[in-house]
């Protein structure tokens, strides 16, 4: 595969970041307990990054990606969307969502991509019709805008629920471990499939995965955190590697440093 360039650079005029993540401390707050889930976190997300969230189970990635949707309030620090405070879920910031055999079937690509513009009310119906054909040719899927999702493969049907979540023109997407459920080859596919429709489009990604590998593949950038309350170890460029520079000397070497900066806290001295 081609190598990807970002075009990750902060606004021309302004330098304001894409998203800015900002000192966040999460919590979740139950009668019986406050669970800290990520701790005074710090990070930006240039136009056009494909920015990874990557850190063991229970580091608050969910968390974090949950709190940039909109859907949960930082105790400490801010989130800024292009220098915009976020105060509650938006239709700028889209979750494209785990299951891509979820397409209501009984809807045609072209409807399934309208569907949330008609839902959300954000067009009429020959509004969101258009601006349906216009994202399925973006993302290359004119010819099957009248196809039914179970006469797609995998991958199309993945490039559906993007073109669904772009048709909505967010800031950025959103997508949280979208392949974990998958077999090892079928995640390669969409993995590829995934970076060959960016090469395309270049939308804003921020992605979630606690696979170092995915991560490397995924990602121009990848914050590491640590184990729970998530905090930030690291952030790291991948903007070297490929599909096919997944064996080389050079991701080996990563690979074994991201090990270290995740885990060498943990070992006991
Ligand atoms: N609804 C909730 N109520 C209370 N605690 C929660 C809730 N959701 C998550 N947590 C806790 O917050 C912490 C962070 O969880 P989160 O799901 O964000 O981690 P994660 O890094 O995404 O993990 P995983 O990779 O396993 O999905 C964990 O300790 C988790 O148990």
């Amino acid at each position: 595969m081609a190598r990807r360039q970002a075009s990750t650079t902060p606004h021309p005029q302004t330098g304001t970041p894409r998203l800015a993540v900002d000192g966040v401390t999460l919590e979740y707050r139950t009668p019986r307990q406050v669970v800290k889930a990520t701790q005074r976190v710090s990070f930006d997300v240039q136009e056009g990054d494909r920015y990874v969230l990557l850190g063991p189970s229970g580091c608050g990635k969910s968390t974090l990606l949950k709190a940039v949707a909109g859907f949960l309030s930082p105790v400490e620090g801010e989130i800024r969307l292009d220098g915009q405070r976020v105060a509650g879920p938006g239709p700028d910031r889209v979750v494209v969502f785990q299951e891509f055999d979820q397409l209501p079937p009984w809807k045609t690509v072209k409807q399934n991509v309208m569907f949330p513009l008609l839902a959300s009310r954000t067009l009429g119906r020959r509004e969101a019709e258009q601006r349906a054909l216009a994202t399925l040719e973006k993302v290359g899927l004119t010819a099957f805008a009248d196809a039914y999702p179970h006469t797609l493969s995998g991958g199309m049907k993945q490039r559906v629920a993007i073109a669904r979540a772009l048709a909505m023109q967010p800031r950025i997407l959103l997508m949280d471990e979208p392949f974990a459920a998958l077999d090892a080859l079928t995640r390669r596919k969409m993995q590829e499939e995934l970076l060959a429709l960016w090469e395309e489009v270049r939308f804003t990604l921020l992605f979630v995965t606690h696979s170092i590998e995915e991560a490397q593949i995924v990602g121009n950038r990848v914050l590491l955190l640590s184990p729970h309350p998530g905090r930030v170890r690291a952030e790291l460029g991948c903007e070297t590697d490929s599909l096919t520079s997944l064996g080389s000397a050079a991701t080996k070497a990563r690979t074994r440093q991201i090990h270290r900066l995740l885990f060498e806290h943990e070992r006991p001295s």
